[in-house]
């Protein structure tokens, strides 16, 4: 699914963030060369210490090496101290930018996208992936950028103290990193998986915390405890495997480092007695290649480490790169007066499942227009093609006489109040659900929870600046809906959509609402789709669907005579209400 990315790739993506820290990178740098410099310069002084205070017994080296040692360290520690601030100050803005740019990129995509995958999932995404990225690049790499120059740097002071004994060492050096490779393609894999896993994992709670009503209701509490525990096991073993192999790396390198350094001794020894080298020479040298082991062993674990972040990049990018497939126009829906389906087919997914099947029909401004017919008939998918949630496979969708796909998205979904079964409201106040996505307005607020028969409980409940909590579950489903509605008269649009907008409202409130609806069609298209033909029935055109097909258009009593359907849907609906 994503594009398997190695270290060089991903920084590389990762170039255009740095530029922008240019300054922050220089303090970095010295910061870095301090700190491993420091280090180095420890291992170098072993030599004059020993030769000249301990063999040649000169004082002034007695009091000028311990000013020159707390200096070094001095240094070596402020050098750590900015290396540390700074590239945690980089990473740390660098994925604030990134976290962004990812949930921009993520909202810009089609419906379909949401459909495939689960929330829990994608918060996953947005939260574990880059806060692995954050770990990473604010701390694994500059750490691993300071062990390589630590490491650099004390292999140098080895080769300036005894090149012969050196040119051995680096012999036995190589033969330590073979072992990793092996390792750390393990690394990787589990890396990725940990990640995938963990995302099952969130999505699994996210589905248990959303449905809870219904895990209660089937006391399915115990089969949703094992469901997560086999997701949660699965999470573990991987883990625990992964963490097998980055335990073994560090303890695998030093075992085959021993024998390196045993052989050091060996040889230095024997050189040392020779004459070869000074017995201050022959300490710097050893000291320098133990301290030298310190980092190239964390260099591995670093290593592995950095395999966590590929992995998460990858994910992270493929995220950031993905484009939608809807993108719409350039021209700007200024007025709805007309709308029109011309033969419109559509399937979801491209599969050759036909939902809508040659769609026709048309309505204006002035105009109820009522969508009837049996479930799965395709109602709701042909309001997902008016919001342009989906693409249409065949036919037009006009507004007034243009397609739809010549229109820019934003200006076609600003025109367009749409009200449905599920309600979506925010822990905010009525105001600020009913304003949702413009100004608040206090008047205009008022003004539609009116409309909406609203305002009367919203002014009970301590007014419109009173909290909705909990998505509204302080709330009834009718209070929810005639929330909805004010939000969507509140936009003032030019065509209503009401998808089972009143379903859940008492007879009293429903009838109120029409009323609303009837009155405020003068200016505005209205679409609505019930279940209830009562609700329907005083539509200019009722269009009745059925297995994706239009079956017939025309007024209730027209219908009544003409659309055999219809009359088994009104007898239906009578024999109910008896
Ligand atoms: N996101 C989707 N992906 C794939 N198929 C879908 C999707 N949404 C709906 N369908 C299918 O499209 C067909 C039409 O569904 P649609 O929701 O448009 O019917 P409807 O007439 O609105 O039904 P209802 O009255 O029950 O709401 C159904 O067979 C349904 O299974």
């Amino acid at each position: 699914m994503y594009k398997e990315m190695n270290l060089k790739e991903v920084l590389i993506r990762f170039k255009p963030f740095y530029k922008q820290y240019w300054k922050q990178f220089v303090i970095v740098g010295i910061g870095m060369l301090l700190a491993s410099g420091g280090t180095s310069a420890s291992a170098y002084m072993i030599k004059p210490i020993l030769d000249q205070i301990f063999i040649d017994k000169k004082e002034t080296m007695l009091y000028f090496a311990p000013f020159l040692f707390f200096l070094i360290y001095f240094l070596k520690n402020a050098g750590s101290y900015l290396q540390t601030y700074y590239i945690s100050y980089i990473g740390t803005d660098i994925l604030r930018i990134l976290r962004s740019k990812v949930l921009k990129n993520i909202l810009r995509l089609d419906m379909d996208f949401f459909k495939r995958h689960r929330s829990g999932e994608l918060i996953s995404r947005c939260t574990n992936d880059i806060g692995a990225l954050q770990n990473v690049v604010s701390s694994v790499i500059p750490d691993f950028l300071t062990q390589l120059i630590t490491a650099i740097g004390l292999l140098g002071v080895a080769v300036s103290q005894s090149p012969r004994l050196a040119f051995f060492a680096l012999i036995i050096f190589p033969i330590t990193i073979i072992p990793l490779f092996y390792l750390v393609k393990k690394l990787k894999l589990y890396a990725r998986n940990i990640q995938e896993k963990n995302s099952d994992l969130l999505s699994r709670l996210g589905e248990i915390f959303s449905n809870i009503e219904l895990v209660k209701a089937n006391n399915a509490q115990e089969k949703e405890r094992q469901k997560f525990d086999q997701e949660n096991k699965s999470f573990c073993k991987i883990i625990l495997k992964s963490t097998r192999i980055n335990a073994l790396t560090s303890p695998m390198m030093e075992v085959i480092g021993s024998i390196g350094v045993a052989v050091m001794i060996i040889v230095g020894g024997h050189e040392a007695i020779k004459g070869n080298v000074t017995v201050g020479s022959f300490f710097a040298f050893i000291s320098a290649l133990f301290w030298s082991y310190t980092p190239i062993k964390r260099l591995s674990n670093l290593y592995g480490g950095l395999q966590g972040a590929i992995a998460a990049s990858e994910r992270t990018f493929y995220l950031l790169d993905l484009e939608p497939e809807i993108k719409g126009g350039d021209k700007e829906l200024k007025s709805i007066k007309n709308i029109q389906f011309k033969k419109v087919e559509f399937a979801y997914d491209n599969s050759s499942k036909k939902v809508l099947n040659g769609i026709d029909f048309e309505f204006s401004k002035g105009e109820t227009l009522a969508l009837v017919g049996m479930s799965g008939g395709g109602k709701s998918s042909i309001i997902n093609l008016l919001m342009y949630f989906y693409e249409k496979n065949k036919g037009e969708i006009l507004f007034n006489d243009v397609d739809i796909h010549h229109f820019n998205i934003e200006s076609l979904r600003d025109k367009i109040g749409l009200v449905t079964q599920n309600i979506y409201l925010f822990n905010d106040s009525f105001a600020e659900n009913v304003a949702y996505s413009e100004d608040l307005d206090e008047e205009r607020v008022i003004e539609a929870l009116k409309l909406a028969n609203a305002y009367e409980f919203v002014e009970s409940m301590g007014g419109i600046y009173a909290e909705i909590k909990e998505h509204g579950k302080n709330l009834s489903g009718g209070q929810k809906q005639r929330i909805a509605i004010a939000r969507a008269l509140y936009k003032n649009p030019d065509l209503l959509i009401f998808d089972e907008a009143t379903s859940a409202l008492d007879n009293e409130s429903e009838k109120a609402i029409m009323k609303t609806i009837e009155n405020l069609k003068k200016e505005r298209l209205i679409l609505m789709i019930a279940h209830r033909l009562s609700t329907v029935e005083n539509a200019d055109k009722i269009v009745v669907i059925d297995k994706g097909q239009v079956l017939a258009i025309g007024k209730d009593e027209e219908l009544l005579k003409t659309c055999e359907l219809y009359r088994k849907f009104k007898n239906k609906e009578k024999e109910m209400k008896a």
